[in-house]
């Protein structure tokens, strides 16, 4: 994995002044930050930075956690402690022992789990599922979050007691919107790994390309832009960066703030703005990407992955709006 972290002395400064001061002690951590900001990219910085370094780094994605399997998970599960427990399964922590457990999307964790998850921070101590023995674990924890977690501790959503184990030294991690000196060097970066991954020269983003990108609001972040270069790369063709085309619609729509009525002379609508109904352009989307993909819906350079969807949504889309797969010769991978 490259772990370069792009505009740590400009827009994330100030992120990385306190990812250098938590580092090197054993406190628990909380990022706070949107979606694709970057969460995981500075949970591993800090792993790097500390004493642990040399030990695991393991991430859990807690809003992918079957509620059924939550102790199996967390504390793992001996031979034969439940219908097919085949084989003793290490849990979260006992795999992360010595190192960093990364809890991403810790709000997502239902009640349940959370009680589970106070109760081994609390006492250092497990027992696997079907297991006599009490187990010791030196984990330290970075939680991430894209909620705002005191809210939900009011609204009882969220334990207050967990909220205080876990918010011991919180870290904002600002969106890309509101970090928009970082974005060329981001698109740089980006366009250089597009170049490698797809075997085609490198292009960098021209000064007029940068102010385009830096009026986008980037709903899904650096994540977002990261597949933006990417599809302006194999659209471009190794002779430009077509990243007009990359934004497309997603950047059409992206200019919400047109007063519809107005007497306002000077705020008057420009009636020569071109406004297409939604779910043709949906349609036309998902149709340019299976072009681009050949047909490919998920996986690396699938058609998912340039839409910044999850296959599982761009096939219920496809299904929805009757998108045929068969349109896109040489594709083995099927529609549901
Ligand atoms: N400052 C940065 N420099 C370079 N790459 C970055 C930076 N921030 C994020 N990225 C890249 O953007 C992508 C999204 O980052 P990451 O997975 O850390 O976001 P996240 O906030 O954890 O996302 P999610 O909310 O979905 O869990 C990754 O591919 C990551 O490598």
């Amino acid at each position: 994995m490259d772990n370069q972290i792009i505009g740590s002395s400009h827009g994330l400064a100030q992120t990385m002044e306190q990812v250098n001061i938590v580092a090197p002690s054993d406190l628990t951590a909380l990022i706070r930050g949107e979606t694709g900001s970057g969460k995981e990219v500075v949970a591993r910085a800090i792993h790097e930075q500390s004493p642990r370094a040399d030990k695991a780094f393991i991430r859990v994605n807690c809003g992918a956690i079957s509620p059924d399997l939550i102790d199996s998970e967390l504390f793992g599960h001996e031979k034969g402690s439940f219908t097919g427990a085949a084989g003793v399964k290490l849990g979260w922590f006992e795999r992360a022992d010595g190192g960093t457990l990364f809890l991403d999307e810790i709000g997502e964790l239902s009640l349940a789990a959370q009680t589970r998850l106070l109760r081994v921070l609390q006492e250092g101590t497990l027992n696997r599922v079907g297991g006599e023995r009490e187990i010791n674990v030196n984990v330290r924890i970075i939680a991430a979050t894209h909620r705002n977690l005191s809210d939900m501790v009011n609204e009882k959503l969220f334990r207050e007691d967990l909220w205080y184990r876990v918010n011991v030294f919180p870290i904002y991690l600002p969106s890309l919107r509101e970090r928009k000196q970082d974005i060329s060097a981001l698109a740089n970066h980006f366009s250089e790994r597009a170049a490698k991954k797809l075997g085609l020269p490198y292009i960098a983003p021209t000064s007029n390309q940068v102010t385009t990108l830096q009026a986008y609001h980037w709903p899904g972040n650096v994540r977002e832009l990261q597949v933006v270069m990417e599809r302006a790369a194999i659209l471009g063709q190794g002779k430009q960066l077509d990243i007009e085309s990359s934004l497309g619609p997603s950047f059409k729509m992206a200019v919400p703030s047109i007063p519809i009525e107005n007497n306002n002379e000077e705020n008057k609508l420009d009636k020569n703005v071109s406004i297409e109904p939604l779910e043709k352009t949906i349609v036309s989307s998902i149709n340019n990407a299976l072009k681009v993909t050949n047909g490919k819906i998920s996986g690396e350079g699938g058609a998912a992955s340039l839409l910044n969807i999850n296959p599982n949504t761009l096939r219920s889309k496809m299904r929805k709006y009757q998108i045929e797969i068969k349109y896109f010769p040489g594709n083995s991978n099927l529609l549901s």
